[in-house]
């Protein structure tokens, strides 16, 4: 089979979707792979070293579309790339269909397969896809959530630990899952006071148990989440319904119990944003300010520490990669390999111009259509 992998053109995207040693696997199996020139150079990897592997390099992306059964990306095709995705071909990558309209129904008209990262769900109920880059986005979130609290930055001028003789930044976190987890252990790390909301009581207690004794784990409900704002210095959207339009936490009006200079980072933005006053940003111009509250919502939080994040992504890909290859090319192979896999059939988002998926069918109110049905 043709695997192609172009290079990513979302705004400082610096993610490639395949490590050399991925290429190797694949052609010692019989595939050929198309990677696109300067693809890994944000990474650090070298053309050179894909070609070593035994990689075909081509000059252009429409080569790699052209050319290629499966493409495997790391960001949703972006409005240049809607032309070159053709019908018969399968692309694997992260979607989330749910916060755009326009792709949705761009990848629809193409009547390609679309296999989401985000939606891949394991028997266990988990996302091994979306798992480490939620680890890399959670860390991040107080990172950024620290440069923007610096009054150059617009925000309060408070330091995460404080001082001896003055408070620590308090963090909420919304969300506990990987991301939420995640931003709460590098904040606590900052020895900042930090709590942590969920309304999944078993995950509340897991983290209870694990958590360092500057975190409390909260039940969320509007008015904890209220009292938080108040507090807060830092706020953390990590809340997820998968292949839904994120659930809104935060309305504008909450804004106004909010300090002046307070930041919040919305991880959920790919969904959608848990704040009402959310909207897509990128790491070239990242935060806006609304109420007096500096807002964070980059769309691809990873992308910016491009080699850390696309070892971590390539390490769990690679195997889904190779069951599709061996499926076989077209509607046919996606189906094949769907069929013998139950997280792969739960990432086919779109197939054959239908929406097998059923959270993204409702956000849009399209008909939802079963895989195995069409
Ligand atoms: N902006 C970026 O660059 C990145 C964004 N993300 C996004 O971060 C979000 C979170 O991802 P994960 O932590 O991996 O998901 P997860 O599924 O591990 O955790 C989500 C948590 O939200 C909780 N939740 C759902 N509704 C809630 C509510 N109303 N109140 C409180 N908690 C609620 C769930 O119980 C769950 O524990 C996703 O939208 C993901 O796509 C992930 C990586 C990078
Ligand atoms: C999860 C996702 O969309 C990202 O890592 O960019």
């Amino acid at each position: 089979m043709n695997i192609g992998v172009p290079k990513e053109v979302k705004s400082d995207e610096y993610r490639v979707a395949m490590l050399p040693v991925g290429v190797e696997e694949l052609v010692l199996w019989g595939h050929r792979v198309l990677v696109e020139r300067t693809a890994g150079e944000g990474s650090g990897l070298l053309d050179e070293t894909y070609e070593q592997a035994g990689a075909t390099l081509v000059d252009t992306a429409a080569e790699v579309w052209g050319e290629a059964d499966l493409i495997v990306k790391v960001k949703e095709p972006q409005p240049a790339e809607w032309p070159m995705v053709r019908r018969g071909q399968t692309v694997f990558t992260y979607f989330h269909f749910a916060a755009c309209r326009d792709l949705t129904e761009a990848m629809l008209a193409s009547g390609a397969t679309s296999i989401a990262y985000e939606t891949l769900v394991d028997d266990a109920g988990r996302l091994p896809l979306l798992t480490p880059m939620s680890e890399v986005a959670g860390r991040m979130s107080v990172q950024e959530g620290a440069k923007y609290l610096e009054r150059p930055q617009m925000g309060r001028g408070i330091l995460l630990g404080g001082v001896p003789g003055v408070a620590p930044a308090h963090i909420t976190v919304l969300g506990g899952g990987v991301v939420g987890a995640n931003a709460a252990k590098i904040a606590a790390g900052f020895q900042a006071s930090v709590a942590i909301l969920d309304i999944n009581m078993d995950r509340l207690r897991y983290l209870d148990d694990i958590m360092p004794a500057n975190v409390d784990c909260l039940y969320s409900d509007r008015h904890t989440i209220r009292r938080q704002l108040e507090r807060a210095d830092l706020v953390i959207g990590a809340v997820l319904i998968p292949g839904a339009k994120a659930p809104r936490l935060v309305e504008r009006e909450d804004l106004s119990r909010m300090q002046q200079g307070a930041v919040i980072i919305d991880v959920a933005i790919d969904q959608g944003g848990c704040m009402e006053t959310s909207r897509p940003t990128s790491h070239a111009d990242p935060t806006y300010i609304v109420d007096g509250v500096v807002h964070y919502c980059v769309t691809n939080m990873p992308g910016a520490v491009g080699r850390t994040s696309t070892f971590a992504l390539c390490n769990v890909t690679l195997p889904w990669v190779m069951r599709l290859a061996t499926a076989g090319p077209g509607k046919e192979g996606a189906a094949k390999a769907a069929m013998a896999s139950k997280p792969l059939a739960r990432a086919v988002n779109l197939f054959d111009g239908e929406v097998t998926n059923g959270p993204v069918a409702e956000t849009f109110g399209l008909q939802h259509t079963a895989l195995f049905a069409v």
